[in-house]
């Protein structure tokens, strides 16, 4: 095909540590699947974060990555972390810094991740498929501020640290506005998660949600705390439908939140705001899986059609959701799933890819005409 003509859409690759760069191989395949079908150009540019970065250039966010990412129309992220880092609390630089400042500087204030579950694919859960049923909801997690951005101190005789949780009623209202405008979209629910019994800048949110709420009169509002919502979340899941809260809850919540999917290895995430949007799986670099080829991707995969769905490539993302399905109800997965057929890391990759690459293939995927196994297309 002649692409000269097409033009390129950049994508700033970050694929970090551990699992981070072998999820990210498998979005990259699926990427250029889509591109190629679609008749697009994805321009890639590659670069450091987390601790390769502190490695190779002795900051987890190096400028040029930064630069990357601001020259980019759209960022893909795998995932950093290091035990080296982990293991050592006295550790002055760490990884994770980079995925915050990185965050901060593109002015990333909402993370979005939705939890869907599948009638053919309850089983995947290892909770009780009564219980999750209908599950379909998405969390909006503030991203740029509360206490993973508060000052933070240890005392120098190492007896005592803080950390301060702070929001500002701006912060609260560009997310509530989003989330609100998801509710529209959806169920028309929003339920805002906090612990405004015990916490002031709790109280904060709701005072500022409150007061954005009426623009929004089609739109049910609740409030439930934290604790209660870890509960409820597993309890009877199928009554969320926009849940809107701070930073670390909404951290700690979804990962609770992956096990109603059935992996953490299955839930994807966007992160938009001010510049360059980025898409990221949930999960984080899995050191113990790093390398051999048994992570899941699909979060990784499903973040991809996250990312080319905001290009507006709509088609392409309805594609990779419904492929991604179709393999699972097909009963091949990675380890994790205890599917019946068990596929690497990269063959899941490569699987998907081939389905979404041509639409005969996607004809196949959707009406399932041969009922063929998945092993003799491949
Ligand atoms: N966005 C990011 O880059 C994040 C980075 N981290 C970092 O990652 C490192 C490891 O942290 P953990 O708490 O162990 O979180 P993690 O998300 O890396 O792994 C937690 C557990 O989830 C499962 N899991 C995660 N990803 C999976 C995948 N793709 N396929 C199948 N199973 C998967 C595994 O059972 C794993 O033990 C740490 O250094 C941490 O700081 C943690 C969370 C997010
Ligand atoms: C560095 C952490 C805040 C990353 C994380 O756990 C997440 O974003 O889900
Ligand atoms: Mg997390």
């Amino acid at each position: 095909m002649n692409l000269s003509n097409t033009p390129k859409t950049k994508i700033a690759l970050l694929p970090g540590d551990g699992i981070g760069p072998e999820v990210t191989e498998q979005a990259i395949k699926v990427m250029d699947a889509v591109a190629e079908r679609f008749d697009q150009h994805f321009e890639y540019c590659h670069a450091d974060v987390g601790a390769i970065a502190i490695d190779r250039h002795g900051s987890p966010l190096p400028e040029e990555t930064l630069e990357a990412c601001l020259n980019a129309d759209a960022v893909f992220f795998g995932a950093i972390g290091h035990p080296k880092y982990d293991n050592d609390p006295s550790a002055k630089v760490r990884p994770e810094q980079g995925l915050l400042q990185l965050r901060k500087s593109l002015g990333l204030y909402a993370n979005i991740r939705p939890v869907t579950t599948y009638e053919k694919l309850l089983h995947l859960s290892p909770l009780r498929e009564d219980r999750i049923k209908g599950t379909d909801m998405v969390i909006f997690r503030e991203l740029t501020g509360g206490i993973y951005f508060g000052e933070k101190n240890t005392a120098e005789d190492g007896q005592s640290a803080y950390d301060t949780c702070s929001y500002q009623v701006d912060e609260i209202d560009r997310i509530t506005r989003l989330a609100f405008e998801q509710a529209m979209l959806r169920r028309r629910k929003v339920t805002l998660v906090d612990k405004a019994n015990v916490l002031e800048t709790s109280r904060l949110w709701r005072r500022a949600v409150q007061a954005i709420a009426p623009e929004y009169p089609e739109v049910e509002l609740d409030f439930m705390f934290v604790d209660n919502a870890a509960m409820q979340l597993i309890q009877y899941p199928s009554q969320f439908d926009v849940i809107l809260t701070s930073n670390m809850f909404g951290d700690i919540l979804s990962d609770e939140a992956s096990v109603l999917a059935g992996s953490m290895g299955l839930l994807p995430s966007a992160s938009v705001g001010v510049h360059t949007s980025m898409f990221e799986p949930i999960h984080g670099s899995f050191p113990q899986a790093a390398g051999q080829d048994i992570a899941n991707p699909m979060a990784a995969i499903l973040s991809a059609a996250m990312l080319v769905e905001s290009l507006g490539m709509t088609e392409a993302a309805k594609s990779i959701r419904t492929t991604v399905q179709y393999v699972l109800e097909k009963g091949i997965g990675t380890p994790e799933l205890k599917p019946n057929i068990v596929y690497g890391c990269s063959k899941i990759g490569d699987l998907i890819a081939h389905l979404v690459a041509d639409p005969e293939e996607e004809i196949l995927v959707r009406e399932d005409k041969a009922n063929q196994q998945m092993s003799t297309i491949i």
